[in-house]
């Protein structure tokens, strides 16, 4: 099996019939963390949605996963999203119940029937982001950084290929972005392969990957200088 999860050919993306990113070229293999940086509005969620499939690929190649984005058909997303694990910046948990069933409910919805093994699953990736105490409280019992953990665990429910994470630290405080920020280094030490976009600088300096930069509808990698 090829170890090349995404690889992306002079694609560019496009909002409501505007240009946003051009000619981007993007290989990432199995294990690879890269950060996406860029302003406000300068293409970063664009980028992501495209490769989640909220958003069409009509120029250039794209390969996710083994799916062809500029083929990519309706019915096909939800088993490319199977394959995929995202974070949002704000953590998109469900209010109405606790952790644990909102877990299961994910579960559920792709296809997971034996009780037991759904409970072991529940268990497993709570415990890997630390929150396994707490799945008994409800997403407003806990706190953002809690949240986004429970978050990242749901990313993981099913053994994802690729992580992707928009601004998955843009709504905590300093603190709590390191403590989030430590959960995704550890999945990465583990071999799981991210994709974050982010616009905070200190985590960068603090943890520095392989850097993409969007600015002026391009892409282009930056070079971190050690100091
Ligand atoms: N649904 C949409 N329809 C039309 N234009 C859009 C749409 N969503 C975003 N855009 C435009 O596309 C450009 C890129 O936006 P995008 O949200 O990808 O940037 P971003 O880097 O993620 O910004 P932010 O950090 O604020 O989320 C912006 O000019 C934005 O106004």
């Amino acid at each position: 099996m090829s170890d090349l999860i995404l690889q992306l050919k002079n694609a560019s993306i496009f909002q409501g019939g505007s240009l946003v990113l051009s000619k981007i070229n993007l290989e990432m293999n199995k294990g690879d963390f890269v950060y996406l940086i860029g302003k406000t509005g300068s293409g970063k969620s664009s980028f992501m949605k495209t490769l989640y499939g909220d958003l069409p690929l009509t120029e250039g190649e794209g390969n996710i996963v083994d799916f062809n984005l500029k083929t990519l058909k309706e019915k096909e997303i939800p088993f490319l999203r199977r394959k995929l694990g995202v974070v949002f910046q704000d953590f998109k948990l469900l209010p109405d119940r606790n952790i644990t069933d909102n877990l299961l409910f994910v579960l559920k919805a792709t296809g997971w029937k034996d009780k037991d093994k759904m409970n072991t699953r529940v268990t497993e990736v709570l415990t890997k982001v630390d929150m396994n105490t707490k799945g008994f409280k409800f997403p407003h019992e806990i706190s953002g950084g809690e949240q986004q953990r429970v978050a990242i665990a749901r990313a993981l429910l099913n053994n994802p290929e690729l992580i992707l994470a928009d601004e998955p630290t843009g709504n905590l405080d300093p603190q709590t972005s390191i403590e989030v920020m430590e959960v995704l280094q550890d999945l990465s030490k583990n071999g799981n392969t991210i994709l974050m976009a982010t616009h905070d600088y200190a985590l960068l300096l603090k943890y520095p990957r392989k850097t993409l930069k969007c600015d002026d509808n391009q892409v282009y990698e930056v070079v971190q200088r050690k100091s």
